[in-house]
């Protein structure tokens, strides 16, 4: 049995393959609420195969999208269309997830083929960004954020609970909560970025508070039954990794016992001057480290499409759970085509039916 095709199992939730697609933003929500962009989009890459498929970066309050364009669950408003395409993944026989998060100081943003960067605060789009200290990321996105109260930081939290109960009003079966990419629970975790001198900075403890009280949380309304997952950068490439590597490595630990049940291992991208090695299933290593050492399935992503390599990533037990994002944006049924790279048996049962028993039978 090829590794990547095996099911992966976690709480009551069985993915026909190891396959995940992973929070990809389409920038394209209006006030948060999703469109046919959102359903079509997903609907056709649920289509072609995958285990899980994870809505994007889902904003758990209005200030905390990334862009003017990103989706939403601050309100009631935006659960249909969720509703929609929750239903529309799984009606493609995959898992459907759901990223939720707050871009801290990386918010109120421009998309990417518009320049990516900050958005002033005065125009008719942009907002005050807010951040666990007054450091601005840099680069193109070089507004200072506002400190964020006590008040705020207890508002934040609630966004990601009532957003993860409308995510399972949704019907969404596995959740993710975004601590990765400079964002800004990774933002208080990271001494470049948070210089509070009260519970929620200084030592791990503090830098870590706000990651594990939101997912402690979270798990209360999160059904136990269900996936509680969160997107972490582990590691910075700024000279500190080992430090960085064992810190986040023990906060995972402390989630692990708060009620985590996956980590998906990622970068940091807390600062913009950094050099990541990239390169073919680089992170790979570092996920298995995690995967040891915190004592929880991993999931990774990043460099890692190639099929031989996806695969080779779970033989070595590295990775339970491959994210496998771009080459999805390129192939839809990236699944499909995978299958008949590693020689699984009948790659067109992958595919609906509809695809499937067309493409076997005239060859
Ligand atoms: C939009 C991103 C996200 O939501 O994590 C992102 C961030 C950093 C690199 C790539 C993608």
């Amino acid at each position: 049995m090829t590794a990547l095709f095996t099911p992966f199992t976690l709480k009551s939730v069985t993915l026909r393959n190891r396959i995940a697609v992973p929070p990809m933003c389409q920038y394209s929500a209006v006030d948060g609420v999703t469109n046919d962009w959102h359903l079509s989009h997903y609907a056709s890459i649920a289509r072609g195969g995958a285990g899980l498929v994870i809505v994007e970066a889902t904003a758990v309050t209005p200030e905390g999208r990334i862009t003017p364009g990103c989706t939403g669950l601050w309100n009631d408003g935006q659960v249909a269309g969720m509703a929609a395409i929750a239903a529309g993944i799984k009606a493609a026989g995959a898992v459907a997830g759901i990223q939720i998060g707050h871009a801290g100081r990386k918010a109120s943003a421009n998309r990417p083929w518009d320049g990516n960067a900050h958005i002033p605060n005065d125009a008719p789009d942009g907002w005050q960004t807010i951040a666990p200290s007054a450091l601005a990321f840099g680069g193109d996105l070089s507004k200072v954020p506002q400190e964020m109260t006590l008040d705020d930081i207890a508002r934040v939290r609630q966004g990601f609970v009532d957003s993860a109960r409308r995510a399972l009003a949704a019907g969404f079966e596995w959740l993710e909560l975004h601590f990765a990419h400079g964002y800004l629970a990774q933002s208080f975790l990271s001494p470049h970025s948070n210089r509070r001198d009260d519970q929620y900075g200084g030592d791990l403890d503090g830098r870590g508070r706000f990651l594990l009280e939101t997912l402690a949380a979270v798990r209360e309304v999160w059904p136990e039954h269900l996936p509680l997952t969160a997107r972490m950068g582990v590691i910075e490439y700024d000279g500190r990794d080992e430090e960085t590597l064992a810190e986040s490595i023990e906060l995972t630990r402390r989630m692990r016992e708060a009620g985590l049940d996956m980590l998906n291992v990622s970068v940091n991208f807390t600062v913009p001057d950094v050099k990541i090695p990239w390169g073919p299933g680089f992170l790979a290593p570092v996920a298995r480290r995690v995967r040891d050492e915190a004592g929880l399935p991993v999931a990774s992503s990043w460099y890692i499409g190639d099929p031989q390599v996806a695969n080779q990533a779970v033989v070595g037990e590295q990775i339970d759970l491959v994210m496998i994002g771009r080459e999805h944006l390129a192939d839809p049924h990236y699944a499909f085509r995978a299958a008949k790279e590693l020689g699984v048996e009948n790659p067109f049962a992958i595919l609906p039916p509809q695809y499937g028993w067309w493409l076997e039978r005239y060859r």
